[in-house]
């Protein structure tokens, strides 16, 4: 799914009044439906809905949703900020509309408001939308931050007010919506770790903007959705050989548990074969908890010291707990890689961070899966806020020709044509050890199998995170550890 600029939306919105054609009022009146609907499942009538709108199209979006919801038999109350004579003109019919069936209280500076005491309450933030041009100060700073001091839920009409879609937000008065339900299609913002209190939890809703404009929109961002998982056919005449034979390096004496994850996690998400590198002393703790593995034995007792021969395999995972002893070796490893399918994880990335003169050595589309720190040592400085974050890590993948996934609640994996996919499966469970070895090995399974690596990329970090959201409905978020997560792989 796309995810398109505030400047995009609103040509898609003319594109959409002009070509459908429909008369934007009718538009707002189909969005705010389309909120509606999805509000009452949440809120029933037996809770007391306060809205809060601005004078502009969200606003208008505000008043229409309530005149819906009164007519839904909600007891609604209504507030409209700032001087509505200078009301867009779809917010002015709105205000009129809902005049005409249900009292509108005006409030300007200085007005003395009240904000519901009532337990069952819930707030709708109607104020800003996509219009935000500056941020938010004066009488309208001081509404929402009492807006937010309140307890109560609050319900975001298209983005939280004072949150800016396709830029970093400063700091300055912004709603904290426990829920925003926002149109067609997420906003840049929602995926930004600086925003988590301004989006709460969020939902777009289809408001039917023309599917033809949205087809030629340009982006280089995306939501990774479902209907953009297809896995590669597997036909009822295939062996083993089939799917692949992927080869692993991971583990030291002491670090096992990373090279059991990444081997098992490999095998349930479909590979043929797999053999696992391991040091001397490691070999029997692997095989006896993965029966099915084939174990390449290195020459050293306790750490990763090189592979001399891995030319027959389909693809390479080098990194979840090798140690950090042998760099020398990591260069040899990656001297002997130029055409492969290559993963690097974990202590591997640690590597090239120490090493930067050694990325010119990863084979095109490599794969890279570093949390945030592993990145920032591996492009040695950090950024002001993660909009900046996002810019370099679109420019590292390009000028490196790498795949970069990099990990974290809707992990972003960048491609080489700068294009940037957000994940959209994952819940906070899944931070906890081995799970990162858990989702090289998925990955590792994918490039073995066949998959193009972006594929392989983009669906392992899906399919991760799936499987983390399944394990999380069995136990719980808190409980679930690494295994569950490879137990709940299909
Ligand atoms: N696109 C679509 O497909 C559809 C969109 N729809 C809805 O329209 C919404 C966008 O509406 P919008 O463009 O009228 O902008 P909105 O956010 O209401 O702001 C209004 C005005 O406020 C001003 N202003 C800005 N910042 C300010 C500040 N800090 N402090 C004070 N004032 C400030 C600024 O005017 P200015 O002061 O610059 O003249 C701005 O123009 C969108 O979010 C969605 O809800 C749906 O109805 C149908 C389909
Ligand atoms: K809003």
């Amino acid at each position: 799914m796309k995810i398109l600029s505030t400047y995009q939306t609103r040509d898609l919105d003319e594109y959409t009044i002009k070509n459908e054609p429909i008369p934007s009022i009718d538009l707002m009146e189909r969005a705010a439906q389309a909120f509606v609907n999805s509000f009452v499942l949440k809120y029933d009538n037996t809770f007391k809905t306060v809205i809060f709108c601005g004078i502009g199209n969200n606003g208008g979006d505000g008043l229409a949703v309530a005149r819906k919801l009164h007519q839904l038999g909600y007891d609604v109350q209504t507030y409209v900020l700032g001087n509505s004579t200078n009301g867009s003109i779809d917010f002015l019919e709105n205000l009129k509309r809902l005049q005409n069936q249900s009292e509108v209280i005006k409030l300007s500076e200085n007005d003395e408001f009240h904000l519901p005491k009532k337990e069952k309450s819930v707030i709708i933030d109607a104020i800003f939308g996509s219009g935000l041009n500056r941020p938010i100060d004066g009488f309208l700073a001081i509404v929402i931050l009492k807006i937010n001091q309140t307890g109560l839920p609050i319900v975001s009409i298209d983005i939280a007010s004072g949150l800016f879609s396709d830029t970093h937000s400063p700091q300055s008065a912004v709603i904290q919506p426990t829920y925003t339900i926002t149109f067609q299609y997420p906003k840049l913002a929602f995926f930004q770790p600086e925003n988590e209190k301004s989006v709460g939890s969020w939902e777009a809703v289809d408001i039917g903007l023309s599917q033809d404009s949205i087809r030629e929109a340009k982006t280089k961002y995306y939501y990774t959705s479902s209907a953009e998982i297809r896995p590669l056919a597997r036909s009822s005449f295939s062996h083993k050989g089939t799917f692949g034979h992927a080869f692993l390096v991971a583990g030291s004496y002491g670090m096992m548990g990373a090279a059991v994850l990444a081997t098992k996690a490999c095998l349930r998400s479909g590979v043929g074969k797999i053999t696992t590198h391991v040091p001397k002393k490691c070999v029997d703790i692997l095989q006896i908890s993965v029966p099915e593995v084939i174990v390449d034995i290195s020459h050293n007792d306790y750490h990763f010291d090189g592979i001399w021969n891995f030319t027959k395999y389909d693809a390479v995972a080098m990194g979840p707990g090798i140690g950090l002893e042998n760099i020398d070796k990591f260069e040899e490893f990656l001297k002997k890689t130029p055409n492969k399918k290559l993963i690097i994880d974990a202590d591997g990335i640690t590597f090239l961070g120490q090493r930067p003169e050694l990325l010119k050595l990863l084979p095109k589309n490599t794969i890279l899966t570093p949390h945030p720190k592993e990145f920032k040592s591996l492009i040695g400085r950090g950024w002001e806020n993660d909009f900046e974050k996002l810019e370099i890590l679109s420019e590292f993948a390009v000028s490196k020709k790498i795949i970069i996934c990099l990990k974290g609640k809707n992990t972003a994996v960048a491609l080489p044509n700068g294009e940037i996919h957000f994940n959209s499966t994952g819940n906070s469970g899944m931070a906890t050890a081995g799970s990162g070895d858990v989702l090289t090995g998925i990955i590792l399974s994918f490039l073995a199998q066949g998959y193009p690596p972006e594929q392989a990329a983009i669906q392992g970090v899906y399919e991760h995170g799936l499987a983390g959201d399944q394990a999380a409905k069995n136990r719980s978020e808190r409980s679930m550890i690494a295994s569950d997560i490879i137990e709940n792989l299909r």
